[in-house]
């Protein structure tokens, strides 16, 4: 979900296994030359969609192995869940509307968020996004009530405990 951590615990872990991090939103604005606020509000969200698709593909195409941290509506395309499913690792961070609500009280980059009832929307967003997270994700990790730091801990945990089973 957007607001549940992805950033801030995609650089974590790069920074712990010493891996280059790559942020998709970061690589799209790069691609665009304006913010992603900017071209919502030009293009719309549609087109913003099929930029996604393109800049995500091209990153999971590096053949080095790369922390990337996703924007909260990659899983809208199927496309883009085959190609997560394919070339990835994925883990979904889930955290509560409630609590994303609460942190990104005073956020204004993040267009579909730009409404009245921010909190409503993160609960339509996570009831259509919940089953595609859960769809493509090898494991959920629950970060509801924990430090970014505790939750990065327990997807380190996960990801290394994979990797010696
Ligand atoms: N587990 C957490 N607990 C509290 N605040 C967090 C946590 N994870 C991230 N944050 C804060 O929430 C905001 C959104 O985090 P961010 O990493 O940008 O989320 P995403 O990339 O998933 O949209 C940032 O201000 C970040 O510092
Ligand atoms: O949830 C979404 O649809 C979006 C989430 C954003 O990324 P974060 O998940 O990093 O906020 C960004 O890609 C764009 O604003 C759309
Ligand atoms: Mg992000």
């Amino acid at each position: 979900m957007p607001g549940s951590g992805k950033s801030t615990i995609g650089r974590y872990l790069a920074k712990r296994w010493s891996m280059p991090f790559v942020d998709v939103d970061v690589a799209i604005e790069e691609h665009i030359g304006c913010t992603i606020r900017d071209f919502f509000a030009k293009e719309g969200e549609s087109r913003f969609r099929d930029v996604e698709q393109e800049v995500l593909a091209a990153l999971l195409a590096r053949p080095e192995k790369t922390v990337v941290a996703t924007g909260g509506g990659a899983v809208l395309k199927a496309e883009n869940r085959q190609e997560l499913a394919e070339h990835a690792q994925v883990v979904y961070l889930s955290a509560s509307p409630h609590e994303i609500a609460k942190r990104l009280q005073r956020d204004t980059q993040r267009p579909l968020l730009q409404v009245d009832n921010p909190l409503q929307r993160l609960l339509d967003l996570h009831a259509i996004r919940d089953p595609l997270y859960k769809e493509v994700a090898d494991f959920v990790v629950a970060g509801s009530g924990l430090s970014a730091t505790q939750v990065a801990q327990r997807v380190a945990m996960q990801i290394e405990l994979g990797q010696h089973s």
